[in-house]
């Protein structure tokens, strides 16, 4: 019943966190010295964001994360989801790494943590368990485990002090942000920090990730392309999430199975995304691509990984859905007025900025237009629109103080359409949300 496993043992204590991003902090500033003086010498002026974006600084910021865990390791997966299209190609199985994994907890903090929310003699319910977790993720890690009943289930175990470390590890990567120059001036990001760390602590609470677990399992009962694993209640609490064990293997690998394969596995994807903000309003907010598995012989998706779940208010369901409306009609004043609403334009903007997000957006719409079906990659339609959006970088007034819950949105969308470029599927974009924008055409507007 037992596996050896080495791991290292997680940094609890404020103090002990506090050291960990100190010498964070200190390796990267070592790296920028040691970046700027290699540019000093070829004559170049150096650039203290380009710094931090150079391949040392990656290593070493993803090493420490990766030990760090926790919502240190979360912000960094979320730089890496939402930054990796723009940051330089070696940065990419450093940032491919830091999505899939995390140091695991060694044995012994393991066994604290099972006897503390279980019992001493918890293992009698079990006929094997695994102390080698099949993955150590941000947060927690998983363990394989057999019930004596025959279930199979996977166990999320959360480290030791993450909960706790939220709102000081957050603040700590930010002051490395800020150090860094990345962000603009002007921004805002104080209420965002805010429903972070709230959305953060949300996430260590098991118990609340188990009822997203089971509301969205409901949601999808008896779907034929879908699977959810069930929760087992007397086995779950704040830190420990027993469920079903589903087995796949990861989404990405089906690139190698056939087209049709790929497509209607993008299909789904697609569907699932607008059924979630157009429908149930409950969204599954973290596109992380090893959310999600393929298996191949029931031809299903599994989906997992529901903390980062979230009630979506009509009000934003309803600007997303007017946002696809006017970019599949190409109307221009209606998805400045969809932008406005869902607070991704603003009056601080210049108008060669909104103009800028309006080129963009219009850009974007192409996939909207044809009957046939549509290809991303061969259409390089993330290319085009990076291209369309570069004056923003530089436009100081471009940036808006994000609304959290469209921030999520976005980045929920934006995974999407990378995991379907990234697959190459074919996919027709408009017949897909065709049946959105006709029910909504039924329905009248119940704005809360
Ligand atoms: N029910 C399950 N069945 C099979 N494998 C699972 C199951 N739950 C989790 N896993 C495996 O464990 C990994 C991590 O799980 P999960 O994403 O839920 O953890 P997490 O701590 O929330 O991760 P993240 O860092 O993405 O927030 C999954 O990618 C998958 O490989």
């Amino acid at each position: 019943m037992t596996e050896k496993r080495n791991g290292r043992k997680i940094p609890s204590g404020r103090l002990a966190r506090l050291a960990k991003f100190g010498g964070l902090a200190s390796a990267v500033a070592g790296n920028i010295v040691k970046g700027t003086t290699k540019q000093i010498l070829s004559g170049q002026r150096p650039s203290l964001s380009q710094s931090l974006l150079n391949t040392d600084n990656a290593v070493s910021i993803t090493k420490r994360l990766a030990h760090m865990r926790g919502a240190a390791m979360k912000l960094g997966q979320l730089l890496s989801m939402d930054a990796g299209e723009l940051l330089p190609a070696e940065w990419e199985p450093i940032l491919s790494r830091l999505r899939q994994e995390a140091d695991p907890m060694p044995k012994a903090q393991l066994l604290k943590t099972l006897e503390a929310s279980w019992s001493k003699d918890w293992h009698k319910q079990f006929s094997y368990f695994s102390f080698s977790p099949i993955a150590s993720a941000s947060i927690g890690q998983v363990h394989r485990a057999t019930l004596k009943d025959g279930r199979q289930l996977a166990i999320k175990v959360q480290y030791p002090g993450v909960r706790e470390s939220i709102d000081s590890d957050i603040d700590n990567v930010m002051s490395l942000l800020k150090l860094s120059a990345v962000l603009p001036k002007h921004i805002d990001l104080s209420s965002l920090l805010t429903e972070a760390k709230a959305q953060l602590k949300n996430e260590t609470n098991y118990l609340q990730e188990a009822k997203f677990l089971k509301a969205y399992r409901a949601n999808l009962r008896n779907h034929p392309h879908f699977i959810v694993p069930f929760v087992v209640d007397e086995l779950t609490d704040q830190n420990i999430l027993a469920m079903e064990y589903i087995e796949g293997s990861a989404i990405t690998d089906i690139s190698a199975m056939s087209t049709d394969i790929v497509d209607l596995v993008c299909t789904q994807l697609m569907h699932l995304t607008y059924q979630e903000l157009f429908t149930h309003k409950l969204m599954q907010s973290d596109p992380n691509f090893a959310n999600y598995l393929y298996q191949s012989d029931t031809q299903k998706i599994v989906l997992l990984d529901f903390g980062a779940c979230r009630q979506i208010s009509q009000h934003t369901s309803m600007h997303y859905l007017a946002m696809a409306d006017a970019m599949q009609r190409q109307d221009n004043n209606d998805m400045r007025s969809a932008l406005y609403s869902l607070g991704l334009v603003d009056h601080n903007m210049s108008a060669a900025a909104i103009d800028t997000v309006l080129k963009a957006c219009f850009e974007a719409s192409d996939c909207l237009q044809s009957n046939t079906g549509y290809n991303l990659k061969k259409q390089q339609l993330i290319k085009r629109i990076q291209q369309v959006s570069m004056p923003l970088i530089i436009d100081k007034t471009a940036a808006t103080s994000p609304i959290f819950e469209v921030a999520l949105v976005n980045r929920k969308i934006t995974g999407m359409i990378l995991l379907v470029n990234k697959l190459g599927a074919t996919l027709d974009f408009k017949g897909v949300l065709a049946p959105y924008l006709m029910q909504s055409a039924k329905q009248p507007s119940d704005e809360t």
